[in-house]
């Protein structure tokens, strides 16, 4: 089967380009296992047919993603907003990209972040005109100095960028934050967010006008359950009746609680999903309002 295909090329499978190996690669298999879609194997080729569904999965370098779903070839992708707006802020004035962030997915979750050498004072940070800021994002750089009024000059650099001040290639730089230890092994401090990132489902901004349509449809209803059901817990416990009401306001992400009468007592045992983290201090704080027998469980898939 040709890989390749026009934008407008009716289709009756959904092709979803991914990370082939790096920071994303796993988290978003997982992530895609989790929705039910499964592949005949193949990761040192570039291409995986979907057995579960009509969904297949392209193995390709994360830069390439956006470039890929902008002229057809995958459907949907997975990739870090950096990347994907990176490339959106590549096009020019009254030029909309074909795609956009459909999801964010609430992992590889980084800064782009602007980082001047630690000597510098604040008042030195601030004043960046007439400076030279290394970075391999510099459409976003340059959007970002725009909006601000800024006339610094943009050094474009594909890695390292680190090292770019101590080089003398430029004077401070913009790049990926995490834990800061590059930063700081490179003797620099972050100032500016220009970007808060994570991985996003990205799609196209027109409809798909096939069988897709209801192929990305049912994978999106999926992935939405699974996305909404991330931090939840079932919480399970028993109490005496008098103690709901103030078992109850102990709960406030508890959704439809199931309260449900002990046979012959005076005791209810109740049970609800719960979207924020259950945390040991919640379950003693619960045990002092009067619940015993508590059960936190995963919860693995809702249809509501
Ligand atoms: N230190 C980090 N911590 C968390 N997320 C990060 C970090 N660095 C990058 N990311 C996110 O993960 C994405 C992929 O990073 P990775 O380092 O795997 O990319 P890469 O080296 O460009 O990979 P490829 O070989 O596919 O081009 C980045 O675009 C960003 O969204
Ligand atoms: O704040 P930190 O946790 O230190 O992470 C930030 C670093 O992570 C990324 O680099 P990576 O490790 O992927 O190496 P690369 O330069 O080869 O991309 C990014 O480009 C930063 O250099
Ligand atoms: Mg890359």
């Amino acid at each position: 089967m040709p890989l390749s295909a026009p934008s407008g090329a009716m289709r009756e499978r959904v092709r979803i380009a991914i990370q082939k190996s790096g920071r994303l690669a796993e988290p978003a298999r997982a992530l895609l296992s989790s929705c039910g879609l499964s592949w005949r194997e193949s990761r040192d080729r570039l291409f995986c047919h979907g057995d579960s569904t009509p969904i297949d999965l392209l193995l390709v370098r994360d830069d390439d993603i956006p470039g890929l779903l902008a002229e057809g070839t995958c459907d949907l992708g997975i990739v870090g907003r950096n990347v994907l707006l990176e490339r959106a802020s590549g096009y020019g004035t009254g030029e909309v990209p074909p795609f956009r962030e459909w999801r964010g997915l609430g992992f590889g979750a980084c800064r782009l972040a602007l980082a001047v050498p630690q000597a510098w004072s604040d008042s030195q940070a601030a004043a960046l005109d007439g400076l030279r800021i290394a970075t391999s994002y510099p459409a976003l750089v340059s959007q970002w100095l725009k909006e601000r009024g800024i006339a610094a000059d943009v050094v474009t650099l594909s890695g390292s960028v680190e090292i770019a001040p101590r080089l003398g290639t430029a004077d401070l730089i913009c790049d990926i934050v995490s834990s800061g230890a590059t930063l700081a092994a490179n003797q620099l401090r972050a100032t500016d967010i220009v970007l808060d990132s994570e991985a996003v489902l990205a799609g196209p901004v027109a409809p798909f006008g096939d069988a897709r349509a209801e192929i990305a449809g049912l994978f999106l209803r999926r992935l939405d359950a699974v996305l909404g059901l991330r931090d939840s817990k079932l919480l399970m416990f028993q109490t005496d009746s008098a103690n709901v009401p103030a078992l109850m306001a102990l709960l406030p992400d508890a959704e439809r609680p199931t309260v449900m009468q002990v046979d012959g007592t005076d005791r209810v045992a109740l049970q609800a999903v719960c979207r924020g983290t259950v945390t040991w201090q919640r379950l003693e704080d619960l045990k002092r309002a009067g619940a015993d027998a508590l059960l936190v469980l995963p919860v693995e898939r809702m249809l509501a």
